[in-house]
């Protein structure tokens, strides 16, 4: 496996080594060992997740409030998907900048994202399966999320809105300003 910090240091870009012969091909989609060696310090995923969804479908900008904050390494088993990261930790240089990285089932490229952000993807292919692990269980009551179209985080999703296909959920999410969840520290688990 690869891994490159991107503009956004704390993201973690991981590639995978492909072994591929007549019959498909293999790859080790997750090594506890090399992934806390390079980040240097130790993520305790506990729950994996998988969506499947249609051109078009935009799951996002999710996050879980502090301390049901979660960390993800997210990728994308079918398809294609814009994936995005916004940091919203107070403090940080990086604070309200986003990321966008194109993950699809050719690259296999995953990402790996801190608590401390807020993530989504829109769907570049007919259909797209997402599949991810966190490191903090699912808590809907402590389930926040941005809008996705906000101007002060000023992502190019690619498309035109009208073409973008959202629950109601995210229809309504609020404004960057609004969020005053997390502050910035070197220790994710302090
Ligand atoms: C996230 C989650 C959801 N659910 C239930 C709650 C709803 O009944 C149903 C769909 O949930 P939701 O519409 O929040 O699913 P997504 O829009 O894919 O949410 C995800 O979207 C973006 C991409 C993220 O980064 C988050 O992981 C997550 O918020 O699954 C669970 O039971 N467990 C879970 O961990």
């Amino acid at each position: 496996m690869k891994f490159e910090r991107l503009e956004i240091p704390d993201l973690v870009l991981c590639t995978p080594n492909v072994f591929g012969d007549e019959r498909g091909y293999f790859f080790e989609s997750f090594k506890q060992q090399e992934f806390e060696r390079f980040l240097g310090f130790h993520v305790p995923f506990c729950q994996d997740n998988e969506s499947k969804s249609t051109k078009g479908v935009l799951r996002g900008l999710h996050f879980q409030l502090p301390p049901f904050a979660q960390s993800k390494l997210v990728r994308v088993i079918k398809g294609s998907v814009l994936d995005v990261s916004v940091d919203l930790r107070k403090g940080s240089p990086y604070f309200g900048k986003h990321v966008a990285v194109e993950l699809n089932e050719e690259n296999k490229n995953q990402l790996f994202i801190p608590r401390g952000f807020a993530h989504g993807f829109l769907v570049l292919s007919e259909e797209a399966i997402f599949a991810y692990k966190v490191d903090n269980f699912y808590s809907k009551e402590n389930d926040r999320g941005l809008l996705f179209n906000d101007e002060k985080i000023g992502i190019n999703w690619g498309i035109a809105e009208d073409q973008i296909l959202l629950s109601e959920k995210d229809k309504v999410q609020p404004i960057l300003e609004l969020a005053d969840c997390f502050n910035f520290k070197e220790d994710l688990y302090a």
